[in-house]
């Protein structure tokens, strides 16, 4: 299904056209398509089903640093989604949106005591930890606490994900995860800590991925260790993938979902049987892109369009300080008109009001526009919002969610003029 597509030459977020929203809640502003996010959703909760899983034998925790909004997260956790989250501060977002704190994996390399003790209080499902000195720091603060930390080891199985350098985890050069030769000694290091669990087993190799066979070339290493654990009877009772099946942005075709559950489910249960006389292990997932991406887009407004002596510039409200992967990854993002009409066309980059030579959203883009036309920034659910800043001092877009013919705000615009408001002018002594 398309959530976005034209009609009568206008285009539409599944029944609302995009020209109604601008009038409405102004530009830029992100706007969501609930059933795409329930869609995409769909794809791995049916696939667990299919392969005969329930929530105490797979969980899909929705990788929260994809698109933290409060009405997304609640969405997602009434379908039942657990959620992968990287700080404290995504924590408290997942409790705001009603999350369930006990399907909370917490990643990332730098966890501080207080969000190690924020996490703790919540009895979230366990902590994915990335070297032994967070171990060692997370038995010290469970200890404090009188409790027990449940804990997976991030194995970095030196799995080259076939994607862009900077969203590339699991290689050898990236600071992620504990070096694959190391992970039996830390393994032993924390099953004798007193104040840590052993409970999993994570890895997470990268973003963006096309193609499943790196994911299964991990999972084959994930499964080996965990049968050097067992010989030393360190057991594990969960085994997380990580996310990073990746969406079409311009033409790529990335593996269904489904389709990768499938091999996934297929290898872990012909594992389980010859190994563990068939006794089942939890299969976590944390996909962020894959469920997000193509559920948003960016409305922005045309404000000008440049003829410079080598290259038309159409200049939008929206800017790199709003979707910054254009900046930071050179990504490509389709820029579709809102109104079809019949201006002769021109190649335009399409670029924010941002000082910095960086801020284009889409270069080389043929479009037939003129100043006022609204254009639609195409795949922009995932790591759009989440990554934006208030660089140049701009306000921050409106985020909207759009459910059949009905569209509501779900984050109110801020304004350049909020933020001033926000500070305190600080007095200067002569
Ligand atoms: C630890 C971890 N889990 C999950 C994700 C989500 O990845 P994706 O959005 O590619 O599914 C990321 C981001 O790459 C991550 O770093
Ligand atoms: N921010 C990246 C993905 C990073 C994944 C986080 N580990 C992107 O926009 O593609």
């Amino acid at each position: 299904m398309s959530y976005f597509s034209y009609q009568n030459g206008v285009l539409y977020a599944e029944h609302v056209s995009l020209a109604e929203i601008a009038r409405r809640f102004g530009t830029p502003t992100y706007i969501y398509s609930k059933a795409a996010l329930l869609d995409n959703f769909a794809a791995y909760d049916n696939a667990c089903k299919k392969h005969n899983r329930d929530s105490n034998s797979a969980l899909v925790c929705y990788s929260v640093k994809s698109n933290s909004n409060l009405a997304v997260l609640n969405l997602l956790g009434k379908q039942g989604s657990g959620f992968d989250i990287v700080s404290g501060g995504e924590l408290l977002r997942v409790l705001a949106a009603g999350g369930d704190p006990h399907k909370v994996i917490f990643s990332g390399v730098g966890k501080t005591r207080e969000e190690m003790r924020l996490a703790l209080s919540h009895d979230i499902l366990c902590f994915n930890v990335e070297s032994i000195p967070e171990l060692q720091r997370l038995n010290e603060v469970a200890k404090e606490l009188g409790k027990r930390a449940p804990v997976s080891l991030r194995v970095n199985p030196n799995v080259d994900a076939k994607t862009h350098p900077y969203i590339s985890t699991g290689l050898k050069e990236n600071k992620f995860g504990v070096a694959y030769e190391d992970a039996l000694p830390t393994y032993r290091t924390a099953a004798s800590l007193p104040h840590i669990d052993v409970a999993g087993i994570d890895c997470h190799i990268g973003s963006q991925l096309l193609d499943d066979a790196p994911l299964l070339e991990a999972l084959d290493k994930v499964i080996e260790l965990i049968d050097r654990l067992a010989a030393e009877n360190i057991v594990i009772h969960h085994l997380d993938i990580g996310g990073g099946i990746g969406i079409t942005y311009a033409d790529e075709q990335p593996v269904a979902v489904g389709d990768y559950l499938s091999r996934l489910f297929a290898k872990v249960d012909a594992w389980r049987a010859a190994k563990y006389q068939g006794a089942p292990i939890k299969v976590l997932f944390e996909p962020g892109r894959s469920i997000v991406g193509n559920a948003g887009i960016l409305l922005t407004e045309v404000q000008y369009l440049k003829h410079g002596e080598s290259k038309n510039f159409a200049v939008v409200d929206a800017a790199m300080n709003d979707l910054m992967r254009p900046a930071m990854y050179e990504a490509w993002h389709g820029v579709q008109a809102v109104v079809q009409h019949p201006a002769s066309s021109q190649i335009y980059d399409v670029v924010g009001p941002v000082c910095e030579s960086g801020d284009w959203l889409a270069r080389s883009r043929e479009l037939a526009i003129e100043p006022g036309d609204l254009l639609a920034i195409m795949s922009a659910g995932a790591y759009g919002m989440t990554m934006a800043s208030n660089y140049n001092t701009r306000g921050r877009a409106e985020e909207v969610m759009v459910d059949g013919d009905r569209v509501y705000s779900i984050r109110k615009r801020e304004a350049a003029a909020d933020l001033f408001a926000l500070e305190s002018i600080p007095q200067f002594k002569e």
